[in-house]
């Protein structure tokens, strides 16, 4: 059976510029979309933190690379991304989609050097077991740095190489990677064909908005699609909407 790690981005199921906000036509479109992977083939769920994470990760200090000792901060995080997780999976419920909760502060942890460690076994397990695991970006333990930052996008990495994924999808508010004129680059095989246009994010993101995702996925080895709302149910019909990443 096909195996999608799908990435609904924190923009696209929230609103990124209110605080802890469902952004609630989104998530509905998300979660339909969702429904119809589910119904054909296997899929793993992974959402950013939108208006729930970033917010309270800037708050505290807290990014990819700079950490906190402060279990209080560390708390804020990871219980606004379990608010937001919630809602994802009341969205499936309702749908009669079999979701289930992965958080990865409780499952995974950095080394020194950055490098994420996440066990599979309860991802791998509800997968064989039928139902549907919801991973979200979250805050997680990194040795030497108290804790940081672990993004939807790097949860995406480690999902799709360590359990094989036949596609992966990331569905951002943008139709796809943007040149200068603004118009979508169809296929990126290395960071310099996307450099000039390639910024960070508009709103608070403490995780590095597009650039980091484009370099993230061309350490992949596996064809990503980066998409816009849009693109979600042609990517659903199994369509190479937006953008496709391919690393070499
Ligand atoms: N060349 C580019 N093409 C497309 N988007 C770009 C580009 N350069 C910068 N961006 C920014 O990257 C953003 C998308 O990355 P972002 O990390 O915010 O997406 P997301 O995955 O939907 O959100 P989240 O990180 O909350 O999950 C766009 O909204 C845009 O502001
Ligand atoms: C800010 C937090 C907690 C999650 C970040 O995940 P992302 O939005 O996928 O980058």
């Amino acid at each position: 059976m096909s195996l999608v790690v799908l990435k609904l981005g924190g923009s696209v199921v929230t609103d990124k510029d209110e605080p802890e906000t469902v952004d609630e036509d989104g998530l509905a479109a998300a979660a339909d979309a969702v429904a119809s992977l589910a119904a054909s083939g296997q899929v793993v769920v992974v959402h950013g933190g939108g208006s729930f994470g970033h917010h309270h990760a800037a708050d505290h200090g807290v990014s990819s690379a700079t950490g906190t000792h402060d279990a209080v901060g560390v708390r804020a995080i990871h219980d606004a991304m379990k608010r937001l997780n919630d809602a994802v999976l009341d969205a499936l419920a309702e749908r009669d989609v079999p979701a289930l909760p992965v958080h990865p502060l409780s499952a995974g942890a950095r080394t020194e050097d950055g490098s994420l460690s996440l066990p599979l076994a309860s991802t791998e397990t509800m997968l064989a077991e039928g139902f549907v695991p919801v991973l979200h970006g979250d805050v997680i333990a990194h040795a030497g740095e108290g804790a940081t930052i672990v993004s939807g996008d790097d949860l995406v990495v480690s999902l799709a190489s360590g359990l094989g994924a036949d596609r992966v999808g990331l569905c951002s508010t943008v139709p796809g990677v943007l040149d200068t004129d603004g118009d979508v680059i169809p296929e990126i095989t290395a960071f310099e064909d996307a450099a000039a246009a390639l910024g960070g994010s508009e709103s608070t993101d403490v995780t590095g908005g597009m650039a980091a995702k484009v370099r993230k996925l061309l350490a992949l080895g596996a064809p990503a699609h980066v998409f816009g709302p849009d693109g979600l149910s042609s990517f659903v019909a199994g369509e190479s909407p937006g953008t496709v990443i391919r690393g070499e």
